[in-house]
């Protein structure tokens, strides 16, 4: 989509997520100084940036769950916030699904908590990400927890979906598994994905575009083709803006 389109399609509100000027503290520290964002449907976008930059922070205000002290979020062009939950679904960056129940009580719960929870595309992940359905969640391995995590969001049917740190301490082909279940379930274009992530040179075939965060700021915001047309990697781009 050119930069004019981009621009179209939000100011009609159309645009999966826009975030601008977004400010967090958190008692005297300031967390968030001024985040600005734009994800179209279809996109995927690599949220990279140092330990301590503030992802985890923006994912929670993205979802809803937090509101910003300043700034404003908009999720297909409604404001985010409780209105908004049933319309993302968050991996957050520390497992919190409930140890005590098997894999298959828990997705038996998921399907009555959620309202937008899809059967079908459940039983095709359990299927794909090859989660063992016997298994108490507490006895998972970490890579287990991850592929269960990643089921419960990719079942449900919202349209913005937020990966917080969605492959630390997974392997390799768990990872394949996953990117590609990620990939697969945003082939409708209707659904826009935020990942953040530390797997920077793994993961860059999969984004649409970065957005490189540090210290609660934006320090760039790019088109990953254009980035491309000008022969240049996402870890290259990476180690130009954090001297890496
Ligand atoms: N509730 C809180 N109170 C005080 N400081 C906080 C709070 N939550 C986060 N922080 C601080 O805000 C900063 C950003 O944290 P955040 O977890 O959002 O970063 P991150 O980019 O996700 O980091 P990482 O890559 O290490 O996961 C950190 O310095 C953290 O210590």
């Amino acid at each position: 989509m050119t930069r004019v389109a981009e621009r179209y399609a939000e100011a009609a509100g159309e645009a999966a997520v826009v975030c601008r000027d977004v400010r967090f503290r958190a008692g005297t520290k300031e967390i968030l100084s001024g985040v600005s964002l734009t994800v179209q449907p279809g996109e995927i976008a690599g949220v990279l940036g140092p330990n301590g930059a503030g992802k985890s922070t923006l994912f929670r205000i993205l979802s809803g769950i937090v509101p910003p002290d300043a700034g404003w979020v908009r999720l297909f062009g409604r404001p985010a916030g409780v209105g908004t939950l049933s319309d993302t679904a968050l991996l957050p960056d520390r497992s919190r699904l409930p140890g005590w129940l098997t894999v298959r009580e828990w997705l038996g719960f998921a399907a009555r908590i959620y309202p937008d929870w899809d059967p079908d595309r459940a039983a095709e992940l359990v299927d794909h990400l090859q989660v063992p359905l016997e298994s108490r969640i507490s006895t998972l391995s970490r890579g287990q927890d991850a592929r269960l995590q990643m089921l419960t969001c990719l079942a449900r049917r919202a349209r913005v979906v937020l990966l917080d740190e969605p492959f630390a301490g997974v392997d390799l082909v768990s990872r394949e598994r996953i990117a590609t279940s990620v990939v697969r379930e945003l082939a409708s274009g209707e659904r826009a994905c935020l990942i953040a992530t530390h797997d920077v040179r793994e993961l860059e075939q999969l984004f649409d575009r970065i957005v490189l965060l540090d210290r609660g700021r934006v320090m760039t915001e790019e088109s990953v083709e254009a980035l491309r047309a000008r022969g240049i990697s996402v870890e290259q781009r990476y180690r130009e803006v954090f001297g890496a």
